[in-house]
């Protein structure tokens, strides 16, 4: 099995070609209206848009740039399609790639012109009217319920159109190569395919994890994709020494433990799944003892630390508490190899970043290789203004690298293999 690269393609010449790049641009927006603290303005300028979404880190833009860059020099038309959070299958304003478009052109120094929808008439006309060296930007690939379809057949016809916009096809979408989606799986089936730098990047780093890790190997998860996290963590159990788990993901854990968790995240039909977690974790499985209990989701709620068993039935829990910032970072302090995915609370909430912060300055600590995952994740380290060069490998993927980790073959890297 070999997987031809971006490389190989610029050998073979793309100057006029029109390549379809499958990037992720799923940044993280906030709104203009002070909900949010702007309180990472300085380690990170913010770009807005008139209709009012800002990209509060724009760091997955910039990891697309080496590949966007290397075609654009070699005149190929580049026509670029992403997902932007999780629309529903329909346009959606709120997810509009709209202020993506704004933010790479100013990165790469040309305007690149923004396709109102995705496969439609405004999509055929900017392809259409590309020169060469140009870029394009589609419309949020999840406006279209084939992106995402479990049916093939509802994919296959949005894979036709799609590649229709391209004669090669460059996945540079690390963080979205665990989806069987249409813009990932099928289309590279349609036309000849390449793997972009980041991706190859991502997959040459990971891959020091994914063997036989330097021990103690310490996986720290947090955030707020339970379900999707709770499947990968039977898989990664028997390769780690510890996993702490913090963020959204701990109630669950808590709630299986026999703790009421009040109003906070939880996945009622996982409780049983994470009792039984527990149950053969052979105590590799470290939860909080306490949390930051809140009562509403906002910047200026109330909230006070209370013991992990005693969330007050009002309240959410936005973050871990003080004691299990020291017990995480003990369990650190020995760790050889770390992964860290999944912010340990509402980081974007001054209030409730103090969490991820300490965790995040314990990982950096330590003498292991560290990596961090996950668009959030990454963000919260630059938000938080700790030193990036600090961590072994920030990665642009959190779902994809712990199912990367997880020893899985991923559907977007095996629609590569040739
Ligand atoms: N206790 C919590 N309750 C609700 N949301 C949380 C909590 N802790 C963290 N989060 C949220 O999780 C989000 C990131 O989750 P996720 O997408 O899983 O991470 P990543 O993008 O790094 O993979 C952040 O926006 C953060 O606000
Ligand atoms: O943000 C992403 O993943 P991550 O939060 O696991 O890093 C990717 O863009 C994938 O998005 P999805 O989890 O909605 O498929």
């Amino acid at each position: 099995m070999t997987i031809r690269t971006l490389d190989d393609l610029l050998a073979e010449g793309v100057s006029g070609r029109r390549v379809l790049v499958r990037a992720d641009l799923n940044v993280p927006l906030d709104k203009q209206t002070g909900q949010i603290a702007d309180h990472n303005s300085a380690s990170a300028p913010r770009h807005g848009t008139p209709d009012g979404m800002r990209i509060a880190d724009d760091g997955r833009i910039r990891a697309v740039l080496p590949t966007l860059d290397a075609l654009v020099r070699a005149g190929a038309k580049v026509v670029v399609c992403s997902h932007l959070g999780r629309p529903k299958g329909a346009p959606d304003p709120q997810y509009s790639l709209r202020p993506v478009a704004g933010r790479l052109g100013e990165l790469l120094g040309a305007p690149v012109h923004f396709a109102t929808d995705t496969v439609g008439d405004s999509a055929r006309s900017t392809v259409e009217a590309l020169a060469d060296g140009q870029v394009a930007l589609l419309e949020n690939l999840r406006f279209n319920k084939g992106e995402t379809s479990k049916d093939d057949a509802e994919r296959a016809a949005f894979a036709d159109q799609l590649a229709g916009f391209g004669e090669a096809y460059v996945d540079d979408a690390f963080g979205a190569v665990h989806r069987r989606h249409a813009s990932v799986y099928d289309v590279p089936a349609r036309l000849p395919h390449v793997a972009g730098r980041l991706v190859l990047r991502e997959v040459e780093v990971l891959g020091r994890l994914a063997g036989e890790p330097e021990r103690p190997y310490v996986v720290v998860l947090g955030g707020s994709k339970v379900s999707d996290k709770l499947a990968v963590i039977e898989a990664l159990l028997p390769k780690v020494d510890r996993l702490l788990i913090g963020g959204g993901m701990c109630f669950t854990f808590l709630k299986a433990q026999g703790h009421e968790v009040g109003t906070s995240l939880l996945e009622e039909e996982m409780v049983e799944t994470c009792r039984n977690l527990l149950e053969r974790s052979e105590g590799k499985i470290m939860l909080p003892v306490d949390v930051v209990a809140a009562d509403a989701f906002a910047p200026d709620a109330a909230h006070d630390t209370v013991a992990a068993d005693a969330i007050p039935a009002k309240r959410l829990g936005l973050d871990i508490g003080p004691e299990t910032v020291a017990g995480f970072a003990a369990a650190l302090a020995d760790a050889k190899t770390v992964f860290w995915n999944g912010p340990m609370g509402v980081f974007e909430m001054p209030a409730f970043a103090n969490g991820t912060r300490g965790v995040a300055e314990a990982i950096t600590k330590t003498d292991a290789f560290t990596v961090v995952g996950g668009g959030d994740s990454a963000a919260a380290v630059r938000a938080l203004g700790l030193d990036e060069s600090s961590f072994g490998h920030i990665s642009t993927g959190g779902g994809a690298s712990l199912e990367y980790l997880e020893g899985k073959t991923l559907p977007g890297i095996a629609a590569l293999e040739d």
